[in-house]
């Protein structure tokens, strides 16, 4: 499969001239970021690395950090997590409060802010130092020690985060929080603000691609189960309401944030893990042009889940 030729004709091909959306302005922070930016990384089961575009620069990458803070819930608790928080899609918007009153505060998946929130909780109070350990985490499974928060987008959306504040305090109402809402918040904020690029996101995401193990070390992190549930959560609920539509168009298991990066992964035999960012989003929150890359890249491949 020659995958940079096929990285070299979505690059000539597509352009942020050719979609509508907006850079995400909700978090004051990320209403800076160029809508120009455009970039894609490939990383593949025998550890080629391929490329184009702003692949290497930071970004912030949001809700996709969400896959790191589950993955550390479910090493700690195993499949008693499933009482805090379901395994459905939602069919709403990533930031909904309405589900919550009539599903007792119990979030629909751990993908939508409130189920992330749940998993904050959870980490922030079986944790000696939840933030530093979720560095440690994708530190090691990216093996890029200079991965950092941005503490400038942490603050940005700290500062305007009543929707998710709110979440937090009303499932506390309803008795699904456990911790201070303050810790809780502080530690989502810091989740979110995490920056990487394309790259580090494609060699983090292998981990997902390969059955838990580190391709570069074969250290187990995750086990197989693990990493088949958290797949299934891609597939199923990683694009909030509009989940559906990109299993139709891109048929992989995958995962976006506003800060307009999505990272998909085809698993174990066919190894790899992809990732795009173009900041400018669509009505539901998702990157634009990083969905019709994504879609590009496995009709020219061929290779998708389905
Ligand atoms: N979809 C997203 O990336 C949302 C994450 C963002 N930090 C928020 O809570 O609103």
């Amino acid at each position: 499969m020659d995958y940079q030729k096929i990285l070299d004709t979505i690059e000539s091909e597509m352009s942020y001239r050719d979609v509508r959306g907006k850079v995400a302005a909700y978090i004051p922070e990320l209403a800076k970021v160029d809508p120009k930016k455009f970039g894609m990384h490939v990383y593949c089961g025998d550890q080629q690395h391929f490329c184009f575009g702003d692949s290497e620069e930071n970004f912030s990458v949001q809700s996709i950090a969400k896959v790191f803070s589950l993955s550390m819930a479910m090493i700690l608790m195993g499949e008693d997590l499933w009482d805090r928080v379901d395994v459905e899609p939602s069919g709403d918007p990533f930031n909904s409060l309405t589900q919550l009153e009539y599903e007792q505060g119990v979030p629909r998946n751990p993908f939508i802010n409130a189920g992330a929130l749940v998993i904050s909780d959870i980490l922030v109070d079986q944790l000696e130092n939840p933030k530093e350990e979720l560095l440690s985490f994708v530190r090691k499974i990216t093996d890029d020690e200079s991965i950092d928060f941005d503490k400038a987008v942490a603050a940005s959306e700290k500062a305007t985060g009543y929707r998710n504040i709110a979440l937090v305090n009303y499932m506390k109402a309803l008795g699904n929080i456990k911790c201070d809402v303050e810790p809780i918040v502080d530690f989502y904020f810091h989740l979110c603000s995490l920056s990487m690029s394309c790259k580090s996101l494609a060699k983090a995401f292998m981990l997902y691609a390969n059955k838990g193990v580190i391709l570069e070390t074969g250290e187990q992190v995750l086990s197989a189960t693990t990493v088949k549930r958290i797949n299934a959560l891609m597939q199923t609920c990683g694009f909030y309401d509009e989940a559906g539509e990109f299993s139709f168009e891109v048929g992989l298991p995958g995962k976006s944030g506003v800060g307009g990066g999505i990272v998909a992964i085809h698993p174990h035999p066919d190894r790899y893990s992809v990732a795009v960012w173009s900041p400018i989003l669509n009505e539901k929150g998702n990157s634009e042009l990083g969905m019709k890359a994504l879609e590009k890249f496995t009709s020219l491949t061929g290779i998708s889940v389905f």
